[in-house]
């Protein structure tokens, strides 16, 4: 028996997937009582690759576990099965007829998916603020009980939303068993973050950093109970010098809110931190550096954001915020830059000399053009058109399966990444027990004038370059991508650049390039005064060096390397791939 009642629609916010919600009385199975929850003791924590098989939809390939809770609830005025797994959330219609207005007769939310669950306190006049709706009841009792579940919805293009489905019940003990149950099942979920630190750039990209964070980004960590101890920085290098001191042993993870350069900071940080813990030497090009324990969140709030597009598939901070709340875990390959034994930087995206490293040093003089002096600054490069000689030497990665050539690129749970990065490992071990000159061997050297010489450790992609600068890199698989743009025509080059923004192959052209490496170095054929040692490698590499060279078009000046967005004022530098050195909260590029 069913009667009409007045209820408020909620407030406008998170999105509803069922817009209106309904009182009923609770009908309980097998005889008006709910299933009993058997208790049961924490699952381990586990990987991305572990625990994507988890997140799928029951109907998908796994066996259906059994029921914790099964009762009849209403939801969008019709009555529903309702049963939680250890893995799902699903609501059935009792009565298939009227099922949910988009039509789906049978709606689950996976557990690992869920953010939140709250007792939502409505009475027939309701709470909260909103137009007066008819709604029907199957109970005389004006007071409703209900429980929220706010949960990730995934919409277009690799977007993520937080929605929320309202089940309401007249008996308070059942809605309390519901909500009880669903948040045990929320503490099993051992890979979420409590307690976060959180460094937010108030200049990055269009200086829109702690507006992001507040108004995006705090409601949903709150949402979920994530607490956080949150520092607007107030200078460059604020963030990777706290974290070099401060105490990391009560944080889950850390979180950059804005661009590449500031999730470098913060990278920095974190590696330097880890590596002095243990002892270990940054300067010495072949150590064995340590993985970091914290993950990395990264609220994009940049001028690029391309470490997080790669990472996520989008630049979008309230997708990201959910991957960091859900406790996704997806590790990344960083590449370390030494001078001479000299340790200058990490990288884990794009590594670029001449066109990329000669656009960031023009942009960083017009900063107050925000993200647009990419373009201003990337024109500029474009027409001035300059190449660079030097020698490039690099060391293949014979024993990863996979070539950039690849047509599919690096997904969630990508087992390349998987497999070859413990093959790595392995082999990598191994090596060390060869000969330096069996080494050495393996050693290609390309020598030539270069307009780009781009290193990357994943795609690159971004929203200029949607595939990126390397579409078949792989975010974990202990290789780098190296593409050697030889001297061409402008037209050339721009044919080139613009396969960067389509889906043509941008390494089908005879003047590009490119190989799977684990290490490369490259020397500059001119170099300053003060690298004499370089000079000596110089001469080695390319005969006597000559500054006159009559029949070189090159204009005898160094480009800078691009580090992530960051400028490296040495030319000669060496650089090896570590191979899953760090986490961050993302799952890779969903299918
Ligand atoms: C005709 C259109 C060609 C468009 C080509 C677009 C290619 C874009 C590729 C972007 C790759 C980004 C890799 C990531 C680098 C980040 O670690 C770093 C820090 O955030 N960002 C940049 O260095 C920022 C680098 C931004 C570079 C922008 C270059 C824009 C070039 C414009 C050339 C126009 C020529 C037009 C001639 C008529
Ligand atoms: N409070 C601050 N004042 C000045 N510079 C800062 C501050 N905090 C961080 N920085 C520096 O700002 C630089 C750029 O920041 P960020 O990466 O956030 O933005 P962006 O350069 O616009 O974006 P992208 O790197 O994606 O192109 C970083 O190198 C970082 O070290
Ligand atoms: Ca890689």
């Amino acid at each position: 028996m069913t009667e009409a009642r007045w209820m408020k629609e909620p407030r406008a916010g998170r999105r509803r997937t069922t817009a209106r919600i309904a009182g009923v009385r609770g009908c309980l199975f097998p005889d008006g009582g709910a299933e009993p929850v058997a208790p049961k003791s924490p699952p381990p924590a586990r990987d991305t690759f572990q625990r994507l098989s988890d997140c799928r939809s029951p109907a998908m390939e796994r066996p259906v576990p059994p029921p914790l809770l099964v009762s009849r609830l209403l939801v969008s005025e019709q009555p529903f099965e309702v049963t939680l797994t250890e893995t799902v959330l699903c609501w059935q219609p009792l009565r298939p007829k009227k099922a949910s207005s988009s039509g789906t007769g049978h709606l689950s939310v996976p557990v690992c998916d869920i953010v939140a669950v709250c007792e939502t306190e409505e009475d027939g006049i309701g709470k909260e603020s909103g137009r007066w709706q008819k709604m029907p009841s199957f109970s005389t009792d004006l007071t409703l009980h209900a429980f929220t579940v706010y949960h990730v919805q995934r919409s277009k293009e690799h977007h993520w939303e937080c929605n929320e489905v309202t089940f309401h019940c007249s008996d308070h003990l059942l809605c309390n068993q519901w909500v009880k149950a669903l948040k045990e099942q929320l503490d099993l979920q051992a890979m979420r973050p409590k307690h976060l630190i959180i460094f937010i750039n108030p200049f990055g990209g269009k200086r829109l950093g702690k507006q992001i964070y507040d108004d995006k980004v705090a409601p949903l960590f709150q949402l979920a109970c994530i607490t956080a101890d949150v520092i607007v920085t107030e200078r460059a290098n604020h963030a990777r010098d706290h974290l070099i001191e401060a105490d990391l042993e009560k944080y889950d993870g850390i979180v950059s809110v804005g661009g590449d350069g500031m999730f470098s900071e913060v990278m920095h940080g974190l590696i330097s931190r880890t590596q002095k813990n243990s002892g270990i030497d940054e300067n010495y090009p072949t150590a064995e550096l340590v993985p970091c324990d914290l993950r990395i969140g990264i609220i994009p709030a940049g001028s690029t954001d391309c470490i997080c597009y790669a990472t996520v598939g989008t630049n979008d901070p309230i997708t990201s915020a959910l991957h960091i709340i859900i406790g996704d875990s997806q590790p990344i390959d960083v590449s370390s830059v030494h001078h001479k034994h000299m340790f200058l930087k990490y990288s884990v995206s794009l590594l670029g000399y001449g066109f990329y490293g000669d656009t960031l040093i023009d942009s960083e003089k017009n900063r107050w053009m925000g993200p647009s002096r990419y373009n201003f600054s990337g024109f500029k490069t474009f027409l001035s058109h300059h190449c660079y000689e030097g020698a490039v030497s690099f060391l293949p990665a014979t024993e990863t399966p996979g070539s950039p050539r690849d047509p599919k690129p690096c997904t969630a749970g990508c087992h390349i990444c998987k497999y070859s990065g413990d093959q790595l490992k392995v082999s990598q071990k191994a090596m060390k027990l060869k000969c330096i000159d069996e080494e050495q061997q393996q050693w290609k050297v390309v020598k030539g004038k270069f307009l780009a010489i781009n290193s990357t450790n994943m795609s690159c992609a971004c929203p200029k370059s949607p595939k990126g600068l390397s579409p078949a890199a792989h975010l974990a698989d202990g290789t780098i991508d190296l593409i050697l743009v030889h001297k061409c025509s402008r037209l050339n080059f721009l044919r080139h650049l613009i396969r960067h923004t389509n889906n043509d192959d941008q390494f089908d052209h005879a003047f590009v390039e490119v190989h799977r490496v684990k290490e490369f170095k490259f020397t500059p054929k001119y170099c300053d005064e003060e690298d004499t040692d370089i000079q000596d490698v110089g001469k080695n590499l390319f005969g006597q060096i000559c500054r006159d060279h009559p029949s070189c078009s090159c204009a005898q000046h160094q480009s800078s390397w691009n580090c992530d967005g960051e400028i490296i004022k040495h030319a000669a530098i060496e650089v090896r791939v570590h191979c899953q050195l760090l986490k961050l909260f993302v799952r890779g590029i969903e299918k």
